[in-house]
């Protein structure tokens, strides 16, 4: 059985890293609107209604108007890369190792996870599930991005003659991916994040540093690190890596693209401070290597078909 796919913002950096993932799939048959009709709404409409699942690779308002065009009746399913949906009711949160595999697979929306979310939520949803962690903690989260990360319009910044090399922001304290941290993290208040960009085009780290010993019930870094290992085990995208001493974590500046992600538990002699540390590809696990794995999941193929994973 083949499945059509329509990628909404196809020529866009997520939307060209997904369909670079699809190409010499034989499941999939890709509906494509030329550069002249791409952002012509009635093409847009007929190309959402012919798909059998259609990805929005779009800014959030352009997503939402493209759900608005997919007729009810119609059985189009939606990944929406965007940040339009993830904590919307009737959308289910496409991160198959937190919500379950069998919810992304029946799901009609989903809504990938946003990257920085995607290396946070890996981390500290599991602990405060297994009541490790506390829900009601105030988390901080600092983390850096390649600049691919911000789209097109990051891409030329980074890219042009006088290039910064470092940009930190989100000083209004009310980055959109607040909500989705805490929503899907189970958290009782919104997380402090400082996020910042490299000249890297991908890539990621994003991390949690932890007073543990200020902790009720005395949790210890050793203790995180299992318990991570654990809820991860066996799977084919998420790593957890031991307690082996790691001196640094690298960005390289022309990494290849990578949809695993790697988290990593740094404890101090006593185990009593913490730095929980993500890396991943902003637009691997943080974006079209997630839609992919869903894109998998929902039409019944292996989770990791197209994915690029480091070999076993
Ligand atoms: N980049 C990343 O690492 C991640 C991105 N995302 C999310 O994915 C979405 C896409 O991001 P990204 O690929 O980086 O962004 P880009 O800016 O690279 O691409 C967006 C594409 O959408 C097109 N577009 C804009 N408005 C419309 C419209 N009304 N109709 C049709 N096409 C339209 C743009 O056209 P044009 O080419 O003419 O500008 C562009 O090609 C965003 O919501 C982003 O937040 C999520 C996780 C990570
Ligand atoms: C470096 C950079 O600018 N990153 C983007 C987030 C990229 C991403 O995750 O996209 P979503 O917002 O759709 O989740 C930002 O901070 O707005």
């Amino acid at each position: 059985m083949t499945h059509k796919i329509f990628i909404d913002g196809a020529a866009g950096t997520t939307g060209l890293e997904i369909a670079e993932r699809l190409e010499g799939r034989s499941e999939f048959v890709l509906l494509r609107l030329d550069d002249a009709q791409r952002k012509d709404t009635g093409a847009r409409r007929e190309a959402l209604n012919e798909a059998d699942i259609a990805i929005l690779c779009l800014p959030d308002d352009a997503a939402r108007e493209a759900v608005e065009l997919i007729d009810p009746a119609n059985g189009t399913r939606v990944i929406d890369a965007s940040s339009a949906h993830r904590t919307a009711e009737g959308w289910c949160y496409g991160f198959p190792e937190l919500v379950g595999r069998e919810r992304v697979s029946d799901a009609r929306r989903v809504s990938n996870p946003g990257c920085y979310p995607t290396g946070f939520l890996a981390l500290v949803a599991p602990l405060v599930r297994e009541g490790i962690l506390p829900a009601d903690w105030p988390y901080s989260v600092n983390a850096v991005s390649g600049y691919s990360g911000g789209g097109k319009a990051l891409i030329e910044r980074f890219e042009a003659d006088g290039a910064p090399a470092f940009r930190a922001y989100g000083y209004d304290l009310a980055h959109k991916h607040l909500p989705e941290m805490k929503t899907h993290a189970g958290l009782e208040h919104p997380v402090l994040f400082a996020p910042s960009v490299v000249s890297a085009f991908r890539g990621m780290i994003v991390e949690v540093p932890l007073h543990l010993g200020a902790m009720e019930g005395d949790p210890h870094a050793d203790s995180l690190r299992d318990t991570l290992a654990s809820f991860y085990e066996g799977s084919p995208v998420v790593t957890v890596h031991g307690k082996a001493p790691v001196g640094e974590l690298l960005l390289d500046r022309d990494t290849s693209p990578s949809d695993g992600l790697e988290l990593f538990v740094f404890g101090n002699e006593g185990g009593w401070n913490a730095r929980l540390v993500a890396r991943l590809d902003n637009l691997g696990k943080g974006a079209s290597g997630a839609a992919v794995q869903n894109l998998n999941l929902m039409c019944g193929l292996p989770e990791t078909a197209g994915l690029r994973l480091p070999s076993a």
